[in-house]
């Protein structure tokens, strides 16, 4: 039994407008040109190492090709904050048109050195180069555009620096194609070299052609260290010494009270582990399988063509579907494709199913950063604990996978009669990872899984139609709470959003039009709905109140919330009112954790408990942009309105998070349009969770629907 998800009239059309500010524009190229160079770099060089060791066992080759990866990767894992600080004290433009310029020079000499040292060499060195671009870039970025499109610079660039990977993979491919059939064996992987070289020229030249690039001052340097990221995981970001030392024990009890994050780990190492492996081995592998270089680009490029894919398109098509079972699931398709790469010994067969696996990981990223997201509240510090797990899995998947495979050599096996079966070191380590991976999809799927109790083939059908699964059991009890509305229960209906979006208007003008049906209507608002509430508003947005810590205010905003339940909404609910409040339990998650960046799932976890659980029927969520609704209000800020303008923008997000998270409970609508056509569709909206719905006809045949103003 399906119903249907929450309409969504208005979907918050990002602000547009990047593309359209020239020196970023030109900053974009550059990176797209310097990150097609860094891919390219990666095949290119691991190609030479398999050019120069063609004559060894396949052990040899696979360990030297390993060895570059490990190079390439290293850097990163390791001096990641050594870089980020070195590149804070260089002049920017500088910077980037000299790691250009070198990388330019290894990729060159690579071919005419020809030895595997300095393969290995030009590796490591070409990554150590790239780590003190990456800082600059990111630095420079963000500066260059207003701070409301700063989110969207930091898509772009995200857009610039992974997107660029398919184009390099099928790029490769197609040198590699040129090269088989124009040179001779050793100097085939050259060709793919000199290109790489000469995109990183392009890129200086980019470089040089961009004369606004914001001077070394102005600050924006950051690069972690991916072992620490890895290492702190997504506990709280420690503040200050007192928390350092006084909250050791709440912290804990914080981790473990957030509920599947230790699943989502393992999910990202399973997902990474699987995908890490196949590139540790594409190389050696589309050699046996007979493909040469040619088939080694066309694996990268399936895997980088699924991992786009699926990281666009996850969230879009699995729209309602539980992020928590995604993420499981995605694991579980991802290392049932790698056991079918390692079975399946086809070139063209493991192309496809590599697309299949980066499918699915790309699916596994989106879902788990919004997972991630969900449970901090802080998108940036989820991406960047993602990218460490995948970072460091990477890296320990190019260091074991094809030691790994030269040590369990090639089998043949006999299937009985004269047929036998050929499993090669690599599809057998791969075969090794798989189970690996499915243990870590298993796992991770029954500690994530949110909707125990629920199949998950119907469940998965209904949202690939765009609605939530719900039990024929559940629908019931659902319509019976809504029947004993009248009859003693209550409705309880929230109105959510930002600053000045018109949640006090527009419940006023439900209460009117409920009231104007029949029904007794109870109006209130947080905070400050009961005497002691009154006094705690006053506390909350008096703005001489300095010094509030985070972690109080929430706790203050929380005992308001449990005064305001326990003497205004149950009571109104138990003889059967329908109660509607201005701001509930989603204002503390959007405002004291995205806009805090406080841990969501925490701040749930208190409000349950002051609230008793009581959840509302329907949250109906005002949408509109800061500058928009802090224009609409009149007076004098308080202090909480006072905030700047980014923390508003979060919590604007924060909302809309809450509302994708469980889109049954939630009616979001543009708070930019005239209040009588948002007021239409609020009542449409209630009518549908009234027991008794009041018919339209009603209404139109008697126009008892009064003319509601704005008083
Ligand atoms: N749809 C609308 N279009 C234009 N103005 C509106 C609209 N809805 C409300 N307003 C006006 O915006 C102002 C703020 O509205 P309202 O007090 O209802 O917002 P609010 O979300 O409750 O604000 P606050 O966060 O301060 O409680 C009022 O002057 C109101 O008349
Ligand atoms: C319930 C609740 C509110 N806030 C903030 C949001 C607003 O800035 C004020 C309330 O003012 P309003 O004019 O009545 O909307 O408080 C919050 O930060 N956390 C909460 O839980």
């Amino acid at each position: 039994m399906t119903r249907s998800g929450a309409s969504h009239p208005h979907a918050a059309a990002p602000p547009s407008g990047v593309s359209s500010i020239t020196p970023f524009r030109r900053l974009m190229i550059a990176l797209s040109l310097s990150s097609l160079g860094h891919w390219l770099s990666v095949l290119a060089l691991t190609a030479m190492a398999g050019a120069l060791t063609r004559d060894r066992d396949f052990q040899g080759q696979a360990q030297v090709i390993g060895a570059v990866l490990v190079a390439m990767l290293l850097p990163a894992v390791l001096l990641a904050p050594l870089a980020g600080a070195l590149a804070a004290r260089l002049d920017r433009r500088l910077t980037m048109i000299g790691a250009d310029v070198l990388r330019f020079a290894l990729l060159v000499s690579v071919p005419l050195v020809d030895s595997v040292p300095w393969t290995l060499a030009s590796a490591f060195l070409v990554a150590c180069v790239t780590l003190l671009w990456i800082p600059v870039v990111g630095a420079c970025g963000p500066g260059m555009v207003p701070e409301e499109l700063r989110d969207d610079a930091r898509r772009a660039g995200r857009l610039a620096a992974y997107g660029t990977a398919p184009l390099a993979a099928v790029l490769f491919s197609i040198l590699a194609l040129i090269a088989s059939g124009s040179f001779k064996a050793a100097e085939r992987a050259d060709l793919p070299l000199y290109v790489t070289a000469v995109v990183f020229l392009g890129a200086a030249a980019a470089v040089a052609a961009l004369r606004e690039l914001p001077t070394r001052d102005e600050a924006g340097f950051s690069a972690q260290s991916a072992v620490k990221l890895v290492f702190q995981g997504l506990q709280p970001e420690r503040t200050g010494a007192g928390q350092a030392a006084g909250q050791g024990e709440g912290q804990r009890e914080g981790q473990a009270a957030r509920p599947g994050l230790h699943g989502l780990a393992l999910a990202l190492v399973g997902v990474s582990l699987a995908g890490g492996a196949v590139v540790a081995v594409a190389k050696v592998y589309a050699h046996v399988l007979g493909g040469g270089d040619a088939g080694y680009g066309s694996i990268a490029a399936g895997l980088s063509i699924g991992l786009a894919f699926g990281a666009f398109l996850g969230p879009r098509i699995f729209g309602p579907f539980s992020r928590r079972r995604l993420l499981g699931l995605s694991v579980l398709v991802a290392a049932l494709a790698l056991v079918a790469i390692s079975l399946i010994q086809n070139l063209v067969v493991v192309v496809f199913v590599s697309g299949l696996l980066g499918l699915a990981a790309g699916v596994a990223w989106s879902t788990g950063n919004a997972v991630a997201s969900e449970a901090t509240g802080d998108r940036e510090r989820s991406y960047r604990y993602l990218g460490a797990v995948a970072l460091i899995t990477g890296l320990l998947a190019a260091a074991a996978v094809p030691p790994l495979a030269g040590v369990l050599g090639d089998h043949h096996i006999k299937l009985g009669g004269d047929s036998a079966y050929d499993l090669d070191g690599a599809g057998l380590a791969l075969l090794i990872i798989a189970v690996l991976g499915l243990v870590a999809g298993l796992v991770s799927y029954r500690r994530l899984d949110d909707r125990r109790g629920i199949p998950l083939l119907p469940d998965l059908a209904a949202a690939l139609h765009g609605n939530t699964y719900t039990l024929p059991e559940q629908v019931e009890a659902e319509t019976a709470t809504a029947s004993r509305a009248v009859l003693g229960r209550g409705v309880f209906i929230a109105f959510e959003g930002g600053e000045g979006a018109g949640k006090t208007t527009q419940s006023r003008l439900a209460a009117i039009w409920l009231r104007d049906h029949g029904f007794e209507v109870v109006t209130t608002r947080e905070p400050g709905a009961t005497k002691t509430g009154m006094r705690l508003r006053a506390l909350l947005l008096d703005k001489e109140t300095t010094g509030l810590s985070d972690r109080a205010e929430t706790l203050l905003y929380a005992a308001d919330r449990a005064d305001h339940v326990a003497n205004v909404i149950r009571p109104a609910m138990d003889r059967g009112a329908i109660v509607v409040s201005d701001r509930f339990v989603d204002s503390s998650l959007a405002y004291q954790g995205y806009g805090r960046r406080q841990p969501v799932g925490e701040i749930a976890q208190v409000n349950s408990w002051a609230t008793a659980g009581l959840v509302p029927d329907l949250t109906v969520l005002l949408e509109l942009p800061p500058e928009d609704g802090l224009g609409r209000i009149t007076g004098q800020a308080d202090r909480i309105e006072s905030e700047p303008y980014d923390f508003h923008d979060r919590v604007l997000r924060g909302f809309r998070a809450l509302a994708e998270a469980d889109p049954d409970r939630y009616l979001i609508l543009d708070a930019s349009r005239p209040q009588a056509e948002i007021s239409r569709e609020i009542q449409d909206r209630i009518r549908a969770i009234l027991p008794d719905p009041i018919p339209a006809s009603t209404e139109d045949i008697t126009s008892t629907f009064p003319a509601i103003t704005d008083a």
